[in-house]
């Protein structure tokens, strides 16, 4: 297995271009399997997550044709003249919570779909019965037996009202897609409002679908018998831009600045960097980060569905607050266990303890130095390469799997900024010792 190894205490300095999300990417994949003709998808990350899933809709007869486009980013044209299959294997499923959403565009498409119950980061149980409560509303009829979940619904699906009980990304994303070559009208109330899902039902649009309300907790869509293809640019990955801001904050002298994106979508993010003490200023689409010699400011954040502080930047966040002085309070709200980062940053000596109900307490330290840490997650993962970039001496992190899926040329972005940051491939003789 890789791991990656930095050493900390420089100061970043370049611009770092923002990729396309990994989070709509592969929602938008699986929304190609909706038409018979073909999408291409412009400014696609290279991600392990992308390759995973364009493995498993290659299964359901989709022809894939990766290329470069003129940006240098991949541009990814999917097309699916026919589903030749609707089942959809424990092995490729298990290891991608997302590649779970195949099943209502293979259900709406072919009437059937066997599809293993998914995976992902272990930040929590993770159950998908809003997802199934949402297709068996649209009147699908849902069997679950040996991991699997088989779906039904030989006459096509129904338009119907859906109140989620709670607000789901991944159950609103699959509902949506489910619900737009529906029979008749379904109104969603409690949708999520995530930026990915109006990238989502805006590339549906394009595609023929009638959707209105996207980006609201209530969300119309009217039925339509087909879709079409279409080319469609998937949204900036909010996520990346967040992380790499944290970077850029992590080392006193470092000036930052994110390129291809867009500022609004890590608002809150940006004013609680503000707070502890970071210049920032934003244009259309680029964030600059200052951070000046000054020791940063404790500052509290309480993860919320969007516009909210994200849960896939707390990790991140932590790791910054682990040197500021003060002591912050850092909420998880939305997933039950998500602080397995606290350990492994508790080894490059963060002082940090777990509280009951979803909080930890940091207080912060003058100095973090280097060790070897643990990948645990996608986004814990980019938590560690913060605090070893701020970290004095050598800090090795393993088990980088997990930042691959999400993160396009993580060291590739960093070192372009002056970071001492490498690669050790797996079969390094240095891995062995
Ligand atoms: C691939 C992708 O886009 N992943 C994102 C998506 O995950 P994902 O779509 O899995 O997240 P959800 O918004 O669905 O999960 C929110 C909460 O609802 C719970 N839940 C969800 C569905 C369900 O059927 N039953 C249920 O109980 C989950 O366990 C969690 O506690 O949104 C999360 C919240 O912004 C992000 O952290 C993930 O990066
Ligand atoms: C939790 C994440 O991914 P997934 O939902 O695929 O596990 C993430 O992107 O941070």
């Amino acid at each position: 297995m890789d791991r990656i190894a930095l050493e900390g205490g420089v100061p970043l300095k370049g611009d770092i271009p923002v990729s396309g999300a990994k989070n709509s990417a592969i929602k938008l994949m699986a929304a190609s399997l909706l038409t018979s003709e073909p999408v291409r998808l412009t400014n696609m990350p290279r991600l392990a997550d992308t390759r995973l899933l364009g493995r498993l809709l290659q299964r359901f007869g989709t022809q894939i044709t990766e290329t470069n486009g003129p940006d240098g980013h991949q541009e990814t044209l999917l097309h699916t003249p026919e589903i030749t299959s609707a089942f959809a294997p424990y092995d490729l499923v298990r290891q991608m919570r997302a590649s779970f959403n195949v099943l209502g565009p293979l259900l709406a498409r072919t009437g059937h779909a066997k599809v293993s119950l998914p995976g992902g980061c272990t930040i929590g149980a993770r159950p998908v019965d809003l997802h199934l409560k949402a297709l068996e509303a649209l009147g699908a009829h849902i069997d679950m037996h040996e991991g699997y979940v088989f779906a039904q619904a030989p006459r096509g699906l129904k338009g119907a009202e859906i109140e989620f009980p709670f607000v789901s990304v991944g159950a609103t994303e699959h509902a949506l897609m489910a619900a737009a070559l529906a029979h008749g009208t379904t109104v969603f109330k409690n949708a999520a409002c995530e930026p990915e899902i109006v990238d989502l039902a805006e590339c549906l649009n394009a595609m023929g679908a009638k959707i209105t309300g996207a980006g609201t907790p209530t969300i119309v869509i009217e039925g339509v018998a087909s879709l079409k293809g279409t080319d469609w640019a998937v949204i900036c990955d909010r996520i990346e831009a967040g992380t790499y801001a944290l970077a850029g904050a992590a080392m006193p002298g470092s000036e930052v600045r994110l390129t291809k994106v867009r500022p609004e979508l890590i608002g809150i993010l940006l004013d609680k960097m503000r707070q502890a003490g970071c210049e920032i200023e934003t244009t259309a689409d680029t964030v600059t980060i200052r951070r000046g010699q000054e020791r940063l400011k404790a500052v509290d954040i309480t993860t919320e569905v969007y516009p909210g502080f994200a849960t896939d930047l707390q990790a991140q966040f932590m790791a910054l607050m682990t040197l500021a002085e003060g002591e912050s309070t850092v909420r998880e709200t939305i997933f039950e266990n998500r602080f397995m980062h606290v350990p492994e940053l508790g080894r490059l000596g963060a002082n940090i303890s777990v509280l009951h109900g979803g909080e930890a307490k940091v207080t912060g330290v003058e100095e973090l130095r280097g060790a070897q840490v643990m990948a645990t997650d996608l986004r814990a993962s980019a938590c560690l390469v913060i605090a070893g970039l701020a970290a004095r001496g050598e800090t090795v992190v393993n088990r980088v799997y997990h930042l691959d899926r999400g993160f396009e040329n993580l060291e590739g972005k960093l070192s372009a900024c002056g970071a001492n940051i490498r690669r050790i491939k797996g079969n390094d003789p240095i891995e062995e010792e």
